[in-house]
């Protein structure tokens, strides 16, 4: 089966259980080319897992993935691997970065690995840092900067090679409340600049928050919103008021929400 020509990005029916106990059962969704689609949920209902199935890091255990017409889920470990190296970035609720690395070196890694030469990627990897408003930090150790500092080092790092998905994960859970608003929009603002597709998950409650900022600023957050409630796609509710619109059966999500 082909994937849409629109979706950048494509799930089919996906389940995946730990250990026996359902984390996805039959999601499917659709990311068009150079959106910031949201997914919402409460705690435990597959947001994380939905993610990861998505960008090959986990292998459902039903259904099928799609990037660019290729299939994902047919993919061996390897080619995932590389796939996910070249094709994707990554950003988690912690920042991990490694500890002995300077912020600039954390930041240049996937272009390191890519063997870009050392000062090319010096360059870019600043120039990003800067971006970020954490240029300062460019020479400075993760053990010498704050939380927030670093979490912006590892938005640096998920963006510096031009990934075409960004796939980020709940990636302001560990700030404060006006350094969340601050990544978000610089996080969506680079994304609309590069034209990379963002698949974003997130509480309710940080997205309505990053949404009335965002809402403030003028800055459109996202282009969509879909909701899981236990591990499936469930009717996503409209900022501010009840409304509520159905899940598509076959992915395009329904709903076509500027927050
Ligand atoms: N490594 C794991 N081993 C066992 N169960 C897991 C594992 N990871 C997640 N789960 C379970 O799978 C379900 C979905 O978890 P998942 O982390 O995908 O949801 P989430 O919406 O991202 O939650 P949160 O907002 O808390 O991160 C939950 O019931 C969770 O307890």
């Amino acid at each position: 089966m082909a994937a849409p020509p629109d979706d950048v990005l494509w799930a089919r029916g996906l389940h995946y259980a730990y250990d026996g106990s359902p984390a996805l059962q039959g999601v499917s969704l659709g990311v068009r080319e150079g959106e910031i689609l949201a997914v919402t949920g409460p705690r435990g209902s597959g947001k994380t897992t939905l993610l990861r199935c998505m960008s090959g890091q986990l292998l459902p255990d039903q259904g099928e993935v799609w990037f660019n017409s290729a299939p994902v889920h047919t993919l061996g470990r390897a080619a995932r691997e590389r796939l996910r190296l070249h094709r994707f970035g990554w950003i988690d609720s912690t920042p991990h970065l490694v500890p002995e690395l300077t912020a600039w070196e954390n930041a240049a890694l996937p272009l390191l690995l890519h063997g870009d030469g050392y000062r090319a990627a010096r360059s870019t990897a600043c120039s990003w840092l800067e971006r970020l408003d954490v240029g300062d930090c460019a020479g400075k150790r993760p053990p010498a900067l704050r939380q927030a500092q670093r979490q912006r080092i590892a938005v640096a790092r998920a963006l510096v090679h031009s990934p075409t998905v960004l796939f980020a994960d709940e990636p302001t859970a560990p700030l404060h409340q006006t350094d969340r608003a601050q990544v978000l929009r610089a996080l969506s603002a680079a994304a609309r600049s590069q034209g990379i597709t963002v698949l974003l998950a997130g509480h309710d409650f940080a997205l309505d928050q990053a949404a009335r900022t965002a809402e403030a600023t003028g800055a459109a957050l996202a282009d969509r919103i879909v909701a899981l409630t236990d591990g499936r796609r469930a009717r996503t509710p409209a900022p501010g008021g009840p409304a509520a619109v159905p899940a598509g059966p076959e992915g395009a999500a329904a709903c076509s929400l500027s927050v």
